[in-house]
């Protein structure tokens, strides 16, 4: 039997600082075995006051236990493409690379500039089923806008959006050349966990925002302490209770856009038409696989 509450079909990802939901009714856990593993932690279902199924998934795992690169990015992803999800919006702590993103404000980012290191799982796309996403605009516009709107809910920090985020390995911070040298690349913001989310994603047609809180200026102030985890958490302490004001003020725009089908114009079938590989030459493992995440299409 299908449990009423499924399909969920909007998610968040809480980030460093952001493990829980709170203010909202906790229904259930799920901790859906997928064809490439376990998710970072049981995925929380929770009802809005308006009776909205929503799902929460952190990132680290409740107690922070993964590295960014150990977080087990497929798994995320299809363990909610598989309760139904169809948007993710996802918090993130990030370094500011610029003097007028201050600690504490709030970006949307529109651009990646991939600095990992090729360590992390980054497609469900392998070993005899080659497809290639379109990722030239890693983030949702639409899920963009209904963010942009609520603005006004965040308290002591400016808003920003149409910026550029370095998305580096980790786990340690960067040098200082490095950090000039993502300032060069024209980077604005910098962080170790939009990828492979966002690729994955795409993917597995999620529309999908990140939302950034800036909590540091890394280290390219010369004359300034570098970052360090101590001053991450000062400044997520208070990003959190913003992030969990902008959530709840976000869900009937996100409710919107997901029952009038504007949030998967663009995404919903294009993985259909991404695949190279010949029916004949398909390699039946990984068809199988793939139906689990996008049933049919690629099956003969
Ligand atoms: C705690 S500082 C570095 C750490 O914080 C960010 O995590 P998340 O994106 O999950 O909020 C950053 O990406 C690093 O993983
Ligand atoms: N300076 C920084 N570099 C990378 N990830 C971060 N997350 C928060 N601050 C960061």
């Amino acid at each position: 039997m299908v449990a009423s509450y499924l399909p969920v079909k909007i998610a968040f990802i809480g980030g460093s600082g952001l493990y829980n939901l709170e203010g909202l009714e906790v229904v259930t856990e799920v901790n859906p075995e997928t064809p490439w593993g376990k998710p970072s932690d049981a995925i929380v279902i929770a009802r809005t006051p308006t009776g909205l199924h929503v799902a929460f998934l952190a990132r680290h795992g409740r107690g922070h236990y993964l590295t960014p690169s150990e977080v087990p990015g497929r798994a995320n992803i299809a363990a909610l493409k598989s309760i139904g999800v169809e948007v993710i919006i996802a918090f993130s702590a990030v370094g500011s690379l610029r003097e007028e993103l201050k600690p504490r404000d709030f970006v949307l980012p529109d651009q990646i500039i991939d600095r990992t290191k090729g360590i992390r799982d980054s497609t469900f796309f392998e070993k005899g089923l080659v497809a290639h996403a379109m990722f030239a605009d890693p983030f949702s516009r639409v899920l963009e806008e209904v963010i942009w709107d609520q603005k006004h809910v965040v308290e002591g920090g400016d808003f920003h959006r149409s910026k550029t985020l370095v998305c580096m390995e980790g786990p340690q911070f960067s040098t200082r050349a490095e950090s000039h040298m993502y300032r060069a690349l024209g980077g604005d913001l910098i962080n170790m966990s939009a990828l492979p989310e966002a690729k994955l994603a795409r993917e597995a047609e999620i529309a999908y925002q990140m939302i950034c809180m800036s909590t540091d200026y890394d280290c390219w102030k010369e004359h300034e302490e570098p970052v360090t985890v101590e001053a991450v958490v000062a400044n997520f302490k208070s990003n959190a209770s913003n992030a969990q004001k902008l959530l709840v003020a976000i869900l009937p725009g996100l409710q919107d856009v997901v029952e009038n089908g504007k949030a998967l114009v663009g995404l919903k079938g294009s993985m259909r038409f991404a695949c190279m590989t010949a029916p004949e030459k398909r390699n039946k493992e990984a068809v199988k696989k793939l139906e689990y995440l996008l049933p049919g299409y690629y099956t003969v």
